[in-house]
This record gives structure tokens, C-alpha cells and sequence, in this order.
């Protein structure tokens, strides 16, 4: 008997920042960013990601105060709304922060390597996003065999993670596609993501509009989100517990496909 298709929870991308590499700029206004969260889950996301600081290649570090300018009235307006909210940081002041305002998950590209941040997430019963990186996106990490690097740096991230008690049910794993990766190296972890299941815990993968998939789609990033959709239902068939991405409508449709595929089988 077939198991049954869990469909991924698609986490909608809401970078409140000047300078991300595909939408920078364009939700700096809390009320703007506010709207575009409120339509990504319109358009089927059931999580809205909002990040403060850009982690494109090169990008400047951003302030803590400033991250937190960014983030707080975004995060509380879409709170207000009934919309569940994941804060992309690697700052514990900012996680605090956004957790009093009511987001329930945090996504730390760092892999909970600021200590303050592990505490804010065991203190606050919010679910944690332990994505690996080895250095800013952009650069290589210097594998071994990426796949056994990037399943043993991430075990070596949870149980940091758990000693700082957080539970192990409140944790998801990310494999940082486009950290400190080669597209090559993108790929292969991308196909071998039976191996990353660390120890069962949820996987989480971002992809969506990455330099990587460039290769495959000329143009502008916006122009990648129909290849992002089919790995979205690669993704969903090999049983990802969560999806990120920038436009959730054509995900959402790959993710209908997977489930009709199975329900059909
Ligand atoms: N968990 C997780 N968080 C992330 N945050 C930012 C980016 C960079 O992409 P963006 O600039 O489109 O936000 N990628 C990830 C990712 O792959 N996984």
C-alpha cells in the first residue's frame, strides 16, 4: 500500500530588504510588504518567511536595530491577520522579537550558530530552521563528499540545537541549496536528500529562483520560477516536509500534480 501523500508546507519568500537578489527593494513599506505576504498565501502558501538582511553573495551585513525596523511591523500586521509567520534571521534580538509578535517558526540561515538564538527558540516553543552553510552564499565550502559533509554538519547543528534544549520535534533541517555550493554540488544534494534525512527530522529545501537554476532558464530570476515549480514536484514526490519559495501559486499547481499522480496511481 502506497504511503499517503503529505503535501510540503510551502513557506512564501517576504524579503523586507533593499537589496535581495530576486525582489529586493520592492517591500521595504511595512504596508507593502504586508500586502504581498497577505496575497503569497492567496496564492497558496501556507507560511509566510519574512527576512530582514539580505543573503545574497556580498551582500552588507544589516544592523540588528535595523533588521528589526524592517521585520516588526511587517511581522505583526500579517500576525493580526491570522497568517502564520516564519522570521528568516540569524540574530537572536531579532527571533525574540518577532516570537513576542507571533511568528511560530524560526529560520536561521546560520544554523543556530549565535547561542542566543537557540535559547530564544527552546524559551519560545517556536519550531526551528536549522539550514546549513559553511559561509556566505556564493562560495564554495570546500567537500569532502558534499552530501556526508552537509548531513554531518547539520547533526553537529541539532544537537547543539537540543543541548540548548530545544526539543527534536521542534526542529526541520535545511541543506542551504546555493551556501557555500557549487551548482554542481547543489544538484547532487538535491538528488541524494535521502541521505540529509537527519536522523527523520523535517527537511526543508529552498531553491526557488537561485543562481544555480539560472543555467537552465535565461533571463531575469523572476523567469525561474517554472523550473523552481518542477523541482517543487520532485521535491513533494521524495517526501520534503516544507518548500520555500517566491511565487507559491505554480508550486502550489506542481504539488496538485504530485497528488493526483498518487491518488491516480
Ligand atoms: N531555510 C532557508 N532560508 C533561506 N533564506 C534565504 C535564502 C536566500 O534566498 P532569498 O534571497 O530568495 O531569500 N535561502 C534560504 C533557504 O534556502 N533555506
Amino acid at each position: 500500500m502506497p504511503q499517503p501523500f503529505v503535501p510540503p508546507v510551502v513557506f512564501g519568500v517576504l524579503n523586507v530588504t533593499p537589496d535581495s537578489f530576486s525582489d529586493g527593494g520592492r517591500f521595504l513599506d511595512p504596508a507593502a510588504a504586508i500586502g504581498h505576504g497577505q496575497a503569497l498565501v492567496e496564492a497558496g502558501a501556507d507560511v509566510v518567511d519574512v527576512g530582514g538582511e539580505s543573503t545574497r553573495p556580498g551582500a552588507a551585513p544589516v544592523d540588528p536595530g535595523e533588521e528589526l525596523r524592517r521585520v516588526l511591523p511587517v511581522v505583526e500586521g500579517l500576525v493580526a491577520g491570522g497568517i502564520r509567520v516564519s522570521i528568516d534571521t540569524r540574530r537572536a534580538s531579532v527571533a525574540a522579537a518577532a516570537v513576542r509578535a507571533g511568528a511560530t517558526i524560526v529560520n536561521d540561515v546560520d544554523g543556530g550558530r549565535d547561542p542566543g538564538l537557540l535559547r530564544v527558540a527552546a524559551d519560545s516553543g517556536a519550531d526551528l530552521v536549522l539550514m546549513h552553510s559553511r559561509g556566505p552564499a556564493g562560495r564554495g565550502g570546500d567537500y569532502g563528499d558534499v552530501v556526508r559533509d552537509v548531513a554531518t554538519d547539520l547533526r553537529d547543528r541539532v544537537d547543539a540545537a537540543t543541548t540548548a534544549g530545544v526539543p527534536r520535534q521542534r526542529l526541520v533541517v535545511d541543506p542551504g541549496v546555493g551556501f557555500s555550493k557549487t551548482a554542481a554540488e547543489n544538484w547532487h544534494l538535491l538528488a541524494h536528500l535521502d541521505a540529509l534525512g537527519v536522523d527523520g527530522l523535517r527537511l526543508l529545501v529552498g531553491v526557488s529562483r537561485k543562481r544555480f537554476l539560472g543555467e537552465l532558464v535565461d533571463g531575469p530570476a523572476e523567469d525561474r520560477d517554472g523550473v523552481t515549480a518542477v523541482l517543487t514536484a520532485l521535491l513533494a514526490e521524495r517526501g520534503v516536509w516544507g518548500v520555500r519559495v517566491h511565487a507559491p501559486a505554480v508550486s502550489r499547481a506542481a504539488i496538485d500534480v504530485v497528488r493526483r499522480m498518487r491518488e491516480a496511481a
